[in-house]
């Protein structure tokens, strides 16, 4: 039975990981780390029945008071680096949805769970579908090497590129030759029009209400274009990645950075 601590449960993915542990019986959720606790309990919070967790405000507290094994981490980059820090640091072991770390920050995580030999995993996205959109992508990119990245995502949203955007451009630099892309005397009119430069291919980021979570990978060359596209269209989509790493987080003593690496 693993023991699963939930960062974030108020939250879009934060209340759906909720149900997810529910519905497991090799899961038992065993406290909550909330900012507006308010002395509530979450089944009052998060309008959601059948709960009696301890829920906390300060994450320390909750990992020295609580016997865990895992913390599912769904709130937002700057606090969720802390949690995931501060989780390890008493030995529970975490599965990283949130996206927006920085690359130095999961240098230092990795460096941490190799000294602590204790497992974490970091998917910025843990669905299936958006995997092999990632796969297929850096396949392509062998052959393709003029690409663009186009994620969209509702307009709640902190980061930006997403990080499923950031993850498939790190995928296909390492299966495409160095290229800067466009006319060599390109200009902006306005700035931003072309995109981020992430090693010469261009991410753009769109943010509007009614998306969910879509990222279309476009690659082109003489008379043809190839497009590869995945679209999240409600939060039930993460949740059969996020099983998979709370299974496989309790046997590594690493950071695994990717779901494609544990698929
Ligand atoms: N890896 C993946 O597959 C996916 C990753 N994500 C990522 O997961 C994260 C959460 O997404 P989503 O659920 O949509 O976002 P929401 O905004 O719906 O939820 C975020 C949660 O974090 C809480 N929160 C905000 N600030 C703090 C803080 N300072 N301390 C503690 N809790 C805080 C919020 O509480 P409050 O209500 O008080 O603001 C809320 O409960 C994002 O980083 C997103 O990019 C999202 C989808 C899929
Ligand atoms: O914020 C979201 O919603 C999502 N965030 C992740 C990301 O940044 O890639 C995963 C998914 O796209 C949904």
């Amino acid at each position: 039975m693993k023991k699963i601590i939930i960062a974030g449960p108020r939250g879009k993915m934060g209340s759906e990981a909720i149900k997810l542990v529910q519905s497991h019986e090799d899961m038992r959720l065993v406290a909550c780390i909330d900012r507006k606790n308010n002395g509530k309990k979450l089944a009052d919070i998060a309008e959601l029945p059948n709960l009696d967790v301890p829920i906390y405000e300060d994450a320390l507290e909750c990992f020295s008071e609580i016997d865990a094994d895992i913390l599912i981490e769904l709130t937002i980059p700057e606090q969720g680096y802390k949690h995931t820090k501060a989780a390890m640091e008493h030995g529970i072991r975490p599965v990283v949805g949130t996206t927006g770390f920085t690359e130095e920050q999961i240098d230092e995580l990795s460096w941490l769970a190799s000294e602590r030999k204790i497992g974490c995993i970091i998917a910025p996205n843990f669905a299936i579908g958006a995997v092999l959109m990632m796969k297929f992508s850096q396949m392509a990119a062998q052959y393709f090497p003029d690409v663009d990245i186009i994620e969209k995502h509702h307009d709640n949203k902190l980061d930006a590129p997403s990080g499923t955007a950031v993850k498939t451009a790190e995928m296909i630099k390492e299966s495409r030759e160095y290229k800067k892309q466009g006319h060599a005397d390109e200009k902006e009119t306005y700035p931003g029009a072309r995109g981020a430069d992430y090693d010469g291919m261009r991410i753009h980021s769109v943010r509007l209400p009614g998306l969910v979570a879509h990222q279309e990978v476009i690659f082109g060359s003489p008379g043809q274009t190839l497009t590869i596209k995945h679209d999240s269209i409600n939060r039930a989509s993460f949740m059969e990645g996020i099983k998979l790493a709370t299974d496989k987080v309790m046997e590594i003593q690493e950071v695994i950075y990717g779901l494609e690496n544990v698929l």
